[in-house]
């Protein structure tokens, strides 16, 4: 298919015109496994969308717009047909490096402001290319282009809906994308915030942009405003052309559209799916349009700017010709613009600092470690100590274990799906890859996870009377920080795989093996010989031993006896009976560390291809 030549680009390019085409475009989607069956999306479409304009996809709810979207995004394979860029056959890998694509959940970091925002994005996507001047003179241009100036430094969780989609698109812009595709942009604004967003993306296509959003239904003001309407028929198309053309292309099938009534509105209520009486006419639209490979329609399109595309004031790139060595297209060669430990360093700062801005999330979990030292120790008063109270002793070092295990596990559970939106956008923009963003993740959460960890298991060590030896209160702690280290990456895992609904009624069938495992309801040599390797992987169970080897082991001398007869004032005596007398630190630790790891390598693989797909 050949790009339309008739339309005029009048703005200078970013980097060469994007011109996108398709043809053939066809997408199924099986309703199981079995390769019978399955529901065919889009239907052989064809089409063409240009730099320079804002084009626009519309449909009845269900028509496929997404779907379009998400193909010609990249973002999801077409089961057929093919796609082209300025008339030679897409390649995907270095299509996605001059676009970008804004889900319509698309969410933004609620704890940070448009100016922290758009400075992580830039140090992200600029990375080490430009110097700190020109992404701060970016940042101000993009600012100024969006109109946030007065919004700068507010949080996003308090900026009204269409300055978060402004800001959203903001992001995006930091790399100068020559293609923006944009699902559902207006949905949910009021009409003038949606016009004011409409006249920035339109601005946007004017710089030489090739602009593609999806829309239900635009009113008549909005329509003005856009140069190419793609309509959606079930699959099909059936009208591609410019808006002005709309109206005489339904009348020359016969279809008057009614004097002062939106054409939009006229093509949609046709093209009603759930009308039965409109088959004919919809066949007849799809026929007429050929669908999508009838151009003539687009004949007169001839784009001018008006004094609301001056909105705009972004500064365009100099072509390579012009300036081989521009710093922004060099970082758009690469599949990433920043290293990976470069990716590392910048998203832990903006993970800490969210975390930081959330005072609820910090100060509930320190306090309520702090809160439950005090608790626990306070009913596990001075048992460490006495012999008759050994039994007691083992109770205590099982609830620590549980206790810190279940915060950990917890507040990674309900945290980390949450963020994944976020991440989706982010990564398939290729702002940073799946393992510097796990990675920053892990390292964000550790910090307050020791601090926390640590003072519950130094106010509980005190009060229960454990013995004061440094060696064993090193151990006591580093085993407990161990383990909830680990919980941590289950709950990563557990939070990679679901929604927090999901997440949060799995987490207790995702623990209950380890809990069952952990030695303290079944010992090892008393469960069933095939269920026995479960005890292998269970950290808890690897965790149990480290505590009562901190306590009771390492040669502990025979303990004071306050009773008549103390069976355990031998720890020898109790970690013989509890089947640790055989047990060492290094099995334990080395055990913890690896489970750990393979969690998290685990996570790893689920959150690329959540990552990937839309899941
Ligand atoms: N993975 C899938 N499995 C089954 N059906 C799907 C899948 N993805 C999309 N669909 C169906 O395909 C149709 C088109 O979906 P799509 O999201 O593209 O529509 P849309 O035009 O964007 O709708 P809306 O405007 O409501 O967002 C819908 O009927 C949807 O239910």
């Amino acid at each position: 298919m050949v790009p339309d030549s008739n339309s005029v680009s009048t703005s200078a390019s970013l980097t060469e015109d994007v011109n996108i085409s398709f043809e053939n475009i066809t997408h199924t989607v099986r309703h199981s496994l079995l390769p019978t069956g399955g529901k065919t999306i889009l239907n052989g479409v064809n089409g063409q969308f240009n730099a320079g304009e804002l084009s626009v996809i519309i449909g009845q709810s269900g028509a496929g717009k997404s779907t379009l979207l998400d193909i010609l995004a990249g973002y999801t394979d077409a089961t057929g047909g093919n796609i082209f860029v300025n008339g030679r056959l897409r390649n995907v890998k270095l299509f996605r490096r001059r676009s970008c694509y804004i889900l319509q959940d698309d969410r933004v970091q609620d704890m940070l402001t448009i100016h922290e925002s758009l400075h992580f994005a830039a140090e992200l996507k600029l990375g080490n290319h430009i110097s700190t001047e020109q992404k701060n003179e970016r940042i101000k241009e993009i600012v100024e282009s969006l109109g946030v100036k007065a919004a700068i430094r507010t949080r996003a969780a308090n900026l009204s809906g269409g300055q978060r989609k402004r800001l959203a698109i903001g992001l995006e812009l930091v790399n100068d994308p020559p293609v923006m595709f944009l699902d559902e942009p207006i949905s949910g604004l009021d009409v003038s915030t949606a016009y004011r967003l409409i006249l920035l993306l339109r601005g946007l296509a004017r710089q030489g942009r090739t602009i593609i959003i999806s829309m239900h239904q635009p009113s008549a003001t909005l329509l003005n405003k856009v140069d190419r309407l793609y309509a959606l028929v079930e699959g099909r198309c059936g009208y591609m052309g410019s808006v002005s053309l709309l109206v005489p292309f339904l009348a020359e099938n016969g279809l008057t559209c009614p004097a002062y009534h939106n054409p939009v509105d006229f093509f949609i209520e046709i093209s009603d799916p759930n009308d039965k009486n409109n088959v004919v006419v919809k066949q007849m639209l799809v026929q007429q349009s050929d669908n999508g490979r009838n151009i003539s329609y687009l004949q007169n399109t001839v784009i001018v700017n008006d004094k609301d595309d001056e909105l705009v004031c972004l500064s365009t790139l100099p072509s390579p010709k012009e300036d081989p060595t521009n710093k922004i297209l060099l970082a758009l060669k690469s599949t990433y613009p920043t290293t990976s430990l470069k990716q590392f360093a910048i998203l832990t700062r903006r993970t800490l600092l969210t975390i930081w801005r959330d005072p609820s999330f910090v100060l509930m979990n320190v306090s309520i470690h702090i809160m439950m030292g005090l608790f626990v120790g306070s009913l596990f008063f001075k048992v460490g100590g006495d012999a008759k109270y050994m039994r007691d002793n083992f109770n205590f070092l099982y609830f620590s274990l549980m206790f810190l295990m279940f915060t950990a596990f917890s507040s990674a559970t309900v945290r980390f799906p949450d963020q994944v939106p976020i991440a989706r956008r982010e990564h398939f923009n290729r702002w940073y890859n799946t393992g510097a963003y796990l990675g920053s993740t892990l390292a964000s959460i550790l910090p307050m996870q020791t601090i926390s960890t640590l003072s519950f298991c130094l106010i509980t060590y005190l009060l229960t009377g454990q013995p004061l030896e440094s060696l064993r209160i090193a151990q006591y702690c580093f085993t407990l920080i161990l383990v909830s280290y680990v919980a941590v990456c289950v709950g990563l895992f557990n939070g990679s795989l679901f929604t927090v609904k999901n997440a949060v009624i799995f987490g207790p069938f995702l623990i209950m093996p380890f809990t069952v495992f952990s030695g303290f309801f079944l010992k090892f040599d008393d469960a069933p010989a095939f269920f026995q390797w479960i005890f292998h992987i269970s950290f808890l169970k690897h965790g149990l031993v480290g505590l009562v080897l901190s306590i009771m082991g390492m040669e502990r001398p025979k303990l004071a006896c306050t009773d008549t007869y103390c069976h355990y004032a031998k720890p020898r005596q109790f970690l013989k009976d509890y089947g640790m007398l055989h047990e060492t630190f290094l099995v334990a630790f080395g055990a913890l560390a690896i489970i750990g790891a393979v969690v998290i390598s685990l996570t790893y693989f689920i959150l690329k291809i959540r990552l990937k797909f839309k899941w």
